[in-house]
C-alpha cells in the first residue's frame, strides 16, 4: 500500500486528495497536510471584504468531509519538505513519511518586498486570503462612515491581476449602492504595461473592455506602475517607460487600498535543491512532476511557470481554477499510472477560463492555450457574469462540502473544451 500525502488543502489541494482517492480507490493511504483547517473559496474573497459574504459561508471543515472519503487529515503546517528521506516535517515536531508528495500549497504572499505593502504592519489592505478579507471588511465598514480617496491594483511582480480589477468595480458598484460614489475619486495602479494584460498579453479584447469598464467608472489608472513605498495614506509610485526609465512619479493619498503582492513559493520548500526555481516554486515536467525527484508531483499556484515576455516592470503569469483543476487531473492519473506500474503520461492543458465578477456585471475570458497564439481567444462582458460566479461559487462550495471529486458532467464538458487532454486507459 502506497501512502500518498498531499501539502495543502485549497483549490488545488482538496481536489488532488479526492481525485486521487476516486482514481486510487481504497488501496492506497492519502494524507492532507494543511496550516489550516477549513476549505475556503478564494474567489469569494473580494465578496468578504465588502460584507457581502460573511467568511464562514465561504469555509468548508475539512476533517469530517475527508474522514468520510478515507482520507487522513493532518492539521499542521509543514516546516521542511526533505525528498532525499521522503519526509515533510510538521511545526508540531512530528515528521511524515511518503511514496508520492503533491505539493499544493498555494504562494507566500511576498508583502516584505515593499515598504509599508499589506495588512500586517503595512497600510494597505488584501483579498487574498478569507482572514485577510474578513479583516478588510472591517476597514470597509469604518471607509465608508469616512470617504477618502481609493488605491487598488497589483504591484510589480505579481501575477495575479483578475482579482485586483475585480475588487476595484466591486468597491465602485458597493460605493454607488451607498450613494457615496461621488466622494471618492478612485485610481487602478498596476505593473501590467496596458490595461487588460492580465498577464497573459489580453485574451479576446480584454484591453478594450477592461478600459471601457474603467471609463465607465471613472477610474483613473495608471500602468507600468513601479509601487517603490508606502505611507499611512500615500502611496509612492514610478510609472516606467518601455526603456526601464522613470517617466513619471506619483504621490497618491489614500483613505483605503488594496494591492495584490507578488508571490513566491512556501519557507517549507524554498532553496530544496532540484525542487524549486529561486523565488520557490515548484519545478515541473508536462507530467506534473519534479524532475529531480520523480515521486513528488505540484499543483496549483506553487508551480513554476515562466513569465510570458520581459517588461520594463515585471509581469507574472496567472494560475487559475481551471488550468488548476487540469494539473488535478493529470497529477492524479499520472500517480495512478505508476502504481499501476505504467509510465506517467497525462498532461495537463494550460488553459485560462474566467469569470470577472465586477458586483453588478462582468467580463469572462477564455484563453486556449494560455500563452498566445492561441487557438481559442475569446472574452465578453454582462450582468450574466456576476450571476454565473455566484452559482459557480455554490456549485463548487456544494461540491467540496460533500466531497465530490469533479462529476461525470463536469469532467465530459472540460473534456469536450478540451480543458483535460487526458490520453485513453491502455
Ligand atoms: C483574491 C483572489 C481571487 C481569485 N479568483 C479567482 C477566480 O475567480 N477564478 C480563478 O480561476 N482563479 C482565481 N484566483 C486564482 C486561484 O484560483 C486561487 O489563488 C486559488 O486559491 C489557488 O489555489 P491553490 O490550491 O494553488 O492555493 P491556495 O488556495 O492558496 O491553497 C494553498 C493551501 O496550502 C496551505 N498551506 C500553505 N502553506 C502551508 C504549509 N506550510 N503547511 C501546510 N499547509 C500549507 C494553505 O493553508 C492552503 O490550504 C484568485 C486568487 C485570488 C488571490
Amino acid at each position: 500500500m502506497a501512502h500518498i500525502v498531499v501539502l495543502g488543502a485549497g483549490l488545488g489541494g482538496v481536489p488532488m486528495a479526492l481525485e486521487a482517492r476516486r482514481e486510487l480507490g481504497r488501496d492506497h493511504k492519502i494524507t492532507v497536510v494543511s496550516d489550516k483547517d477549513t476549505f475556503h473559496f478564494t474567489p469569494s474573497n473580494p465578496w468578504v471584504a465588502v460584507n457581502w459574504r460573511k467568511a464562514e459561508q465561504i469555509k468548508v471543515d475539512l476533517a469530517p468531509m475527508f474522514a468520510k472519503k478515507g482520507i487522513e487529515f493532518v492539521h499542521a503546517a509543514a516546516t521542511e519538505v526533505r525528498p532525499e528521506a521522503n519526509q515533510i516535517a510538521l511545526e508540531n515536531g512530528e515528521t511524515l513519511t511518503y511514496d508520492y508528495l503533491v505539493i499544493a500549497t498555494g504562494p507566500e504572499l511576498a508583502f516584505d518586498e515593499i515598504e509599508g505593502l499589506g495588512p500586517h504592519g503595512g497600510f494597505t489592505q488584501s483579498v487574498c486570503h478569507v482572514d485577510h478579507a474578513d479583516d478588510a471588511s472591517g476597514v470597509w465598514d469604518n471607509f465608508v462612515e469616512n470617504p477618502a480617496p481609493i488605491v487598488v491594483g497589483a504591484v510589480q511582480g505579481a501575477s495575479c491581476f483578475g482579482p485586483a480589477y475585480e475588487f476595484a468595480m466591486i468597491l465602485e458598484t458597493d460605493l454607488r449602492k451607498r450613494k457615496i460614489r461621488d466622494q471618492v475619486p478612485m485610481t487602478f495602479v498596476t505593473s501590467e504595461p496596458y490595461i487588460g494584460h492580465l498577464g497573459l498579453d489580453g485574451v479576446g479584447d480584454t484591453k478594450g473592455l477592461l478600459e471601457s469598464e474603467l471609463r465607465n467608472r471613472h477610474i483613473k489608472w495608471i500602468t507600468s506602475a513601479r509601487v517603490t513605498k508606502v505611507e499611512d495614506g500615500v502611496m509612492h509610485v514610478e510609472e516606467v517607460n518601455e526603456d526601464g526609465t522613470v517617466k513619471k512619479t506619483h504621490e497618491l493619498p489614500f483613505g483605503y487600498s488594496m494591492m495584490l503582492p507578488a508571490f513566491r513559493g512556501i519557507p517549507a520548500v524554498r532553496g530544496v535543491e532540484g525542487l524549486v526555481n529561486p523565488r520557490g516554486f515548484v519545478l515541473i515536467d508536462e507530467h506534473q512532476r519534479n524532475p529531480a525527484h520523480a515521486n513528488i508531483f505540484s499543483v496549483g499556484v506553487c508551480v513554476a511557470i515562466p513569465p510570458m515576455d520581459t517588461y520594463a516592470v515585471p509581469v507574472g503569469v496567472p494560475k487559475t481554477g481551471f488550468m488548476i483543476e487540469s494539473m488535478v487531473m493529470a497529477a492524479a492519473r499520472n500517480i495512478r499510472d505508476e502504481l499501476d506500474g505504467k509510465e506517467a503520461r497525462h498532461v495537463a492543458t494550460w488553459n485560462a477560463v474566467c469569470l470577472a465578477d465586477f458586483g453588478d456585471g462582468g467580463v469572462a475570458f477564455v484563453a486556449m492555450p494560455q500563452i498566445p497564439p492561441r487557438n481559442v481567444n475569446w472574452s465578453a462582458e454582462g450582468g450574466w457574469v456576476h450571476l454565473g460566479k455566484i452559482a459557480f461559487e455554490k456549485y463548487f462550495l456544494g461540491k467540496i462540502r460533500s466531497g465530490q471529486a469533479e462529476p461525470f458532467y463536469e469532467r465530459a464538458l472540460f473534456e469536450m473544451m478540451g480543458v483535460h487532454k487526458l490520453k485513453p486507459d491502455t
